[in-house]
């Protein structure tokens, strides 16, 4: 029997609507990975072939690039993030919708385009990317979360950050400007291990297979 699949989710938002899917694919965890007060991060699952890690977000594409995890779910934003050439993101789960935007103070984008920012945000290179495209060199200065205190503050004069329904940046006096990304969670794999053990493959199917089932039935 070989070792048991590594199938890695992030412990966030996204694994409420990740979770049924998964289970429509035959991946379905220990009673224990729903006990909060479990501090386990490793779980069993119904079909002793495979096992869950529960990791942070931008951690789930570290593990599946180093071939540590094989399989993992995982919002595009990341994918895109790192860059990460073993990894592959072959389905779109069409789950976790939202976007990347810049937002800044109400009338920041008024006057003449500067030729250099600092930005606040979690994604430093999505930033700089969108930025040089623009002719804009950005200073990123680097959060991990609460970013829209930044221009407040004055740590920043724009954020780059998730939106869904706008109500963060709403409350925090800040307007959205543009957007850099569409965004949507994704199954991703190692790219070495879809080639060379089957039940990768066979996982990517199942995942394909329900994503488009979805499609038709909507
Ligand atoms: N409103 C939103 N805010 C943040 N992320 C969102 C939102 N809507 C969808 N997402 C997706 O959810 C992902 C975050 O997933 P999740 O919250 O499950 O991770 P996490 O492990 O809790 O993250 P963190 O490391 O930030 O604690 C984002 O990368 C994004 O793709
Ligand atoms: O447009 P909205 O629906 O208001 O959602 C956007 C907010 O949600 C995310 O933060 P999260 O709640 O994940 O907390 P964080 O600051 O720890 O990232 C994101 O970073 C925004 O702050």
């Amino acid at each position: 029997m070989p070792n048991p699949l590594t199938f890695a989710v992030p412990k966030g938002r996204i694994l409420d609507e990740a979770l049924p899917l998964m289970a429509r694919a035959g991946v379905v965890p220990e009673a224990e990975f729903h006990d909060k007060k479990s501090r386990a991060l490793s779980f069993a699952c119904e079909d002793s072939d495979m096992r869950l890690i529960r990791v942070r977000a931008f951690d789930v594409a570290t593990f599946v690039a180093h071939g540590a995890a094989q399989v993992g779910i995982v919002g595009s934003d990341v994918v895109e993030e790192f860059a990460y050439p073993d990894l592959y993101a072959p389905v779109d789960l069409a789950i976790g919708h939202c976007r990347l935007s810049v937002a800044g103070p109400a009338g920041a984008d008024g006057g003449a385009m500067p030729s250099h920012l600092r930005i606040a945000s979690k994604y430093p290179n999505l930033t700089r990317r969108h930025f040089e495209s623009l002719g804009i060199q950005a200073e990123v200065v680097k959060l991990n979360g609460a970013m829209e205190l930044a221009p407040s503050l004055g740590l920043s004069s724009r954020i780059v950050d998730l939106v869904s329904t706008g109500r963060t940046l709403k409350e925090n006096g800040l307007v959205e400007t543009s957007t850099i990304l569409e965004i949507s969670a994704r199954l991703i794999v190692n790219r070495a291990a879809l080639k060379t053990d089957e039940r990768v493959g066979e996982l990517v199917e199942r995942f394909r297979a329900l994503v488009s089932e979805a499609r038709v039935a909507a």
